[in-house]
């Protein structure tokens, strides 16, 4: 089997968490962006919100980038998190551009409670106390979970609205589904090695992104 075909641990985690991760993955948001009925007073609440996460996203990943640098001992990690941070320099752009297609101004949206409360996790990781095997697995939860969700959004069968098509290409393009692979070998690996301490916080930390995402897609029901 291939190393990537491998039933690794952070599969095991996310059985065990199945509807945890249905609920990330499989969000009424993303579910009504599939079936063409979304609110589009809801998809500029994202947008919004999303932009602002993604700045506090980039020094959370430049973090990650220094560490692989550091602590790794394999040279591909750190190319593969550069991957990541030069994607996310993109990502800003196409946000600014996306804000003035709908009409969102950003200089004026303020993060709602779950975006600050997300912020703060990440800050809370970027920790030098948090070992690196556990920084892994939550950069790659993350990422994945846009990855799943947007991917499906452009599965057989979408009624996805031309529009928002962008949107979904961003994350769940396959060159970014090749990426979350990556992230996930990298933390597999790293989990391996780590100590039994560190792999009961990885999880524990898994729970808690997904627990995020859920709770940052429901922002988009106020439609602000
Ligand atoms: C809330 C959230 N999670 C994950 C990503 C993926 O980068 C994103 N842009 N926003």
């Amino acid at each position: 089997m291939e190393k990537s075909e491998k039933k690794g641990v952070i599969d095991t985690w996310i059985d065990k968490h199945r509807s945890l991760y249905a609920a990330a993955t499989r969000h009424d948001f993303v579910v009504s962006i599939r079936d063409g009925s979304v609110d589009l007073s809801s998809f500029k609440t994202w947008l919004g919100q999303d932009y602002l996460f993604v700045r506090g996203f980039v020094p959370f990943v430049a973090n990650v980038l220094i560490r692989a640098g550091k602590e790794s001992g394999e040279t591909s990690d750190m190319e593969v998190v550069l991957g990541g941070l030069a994607s996310l320099n993109d990502e800003i752009e196409w946000f600014k551009s996306e804000g003035s297609k709908w009409g969102v101004d950003f200089s004026t949206v303020v993060a709602q409670k779950a975006n600050q409360e997300y912020s703060r996790f990440l800050e809370a990781l970027m920790s030098s106390e948090v070992e690196y095997s556990v920084v892994m697995t939550a950069f790659w939860a993350i990422e994945a979970v846009y990855q799943e969700s947007f991917a499906h959004c452009l599965g057989d069968g979408n009624k996805t609205p031309a529009e928002l098509i962008g949107a979904c290409n961003r994350w769940g393009n396959d060159g970014f589904r090749q990426y979350c692979l990556s992230v996930k070998n990298i933390a597999e690996r790293c989990l391996e090695n780590a100590s039994r301490d560190a792999f009961v916080e990885a999880e524990n930390v898994l729970v808690r992104v997904l627990e995020h995402e859920v709770a940052f897609w429901e922002m988009s029901r106020g439609g602000q």
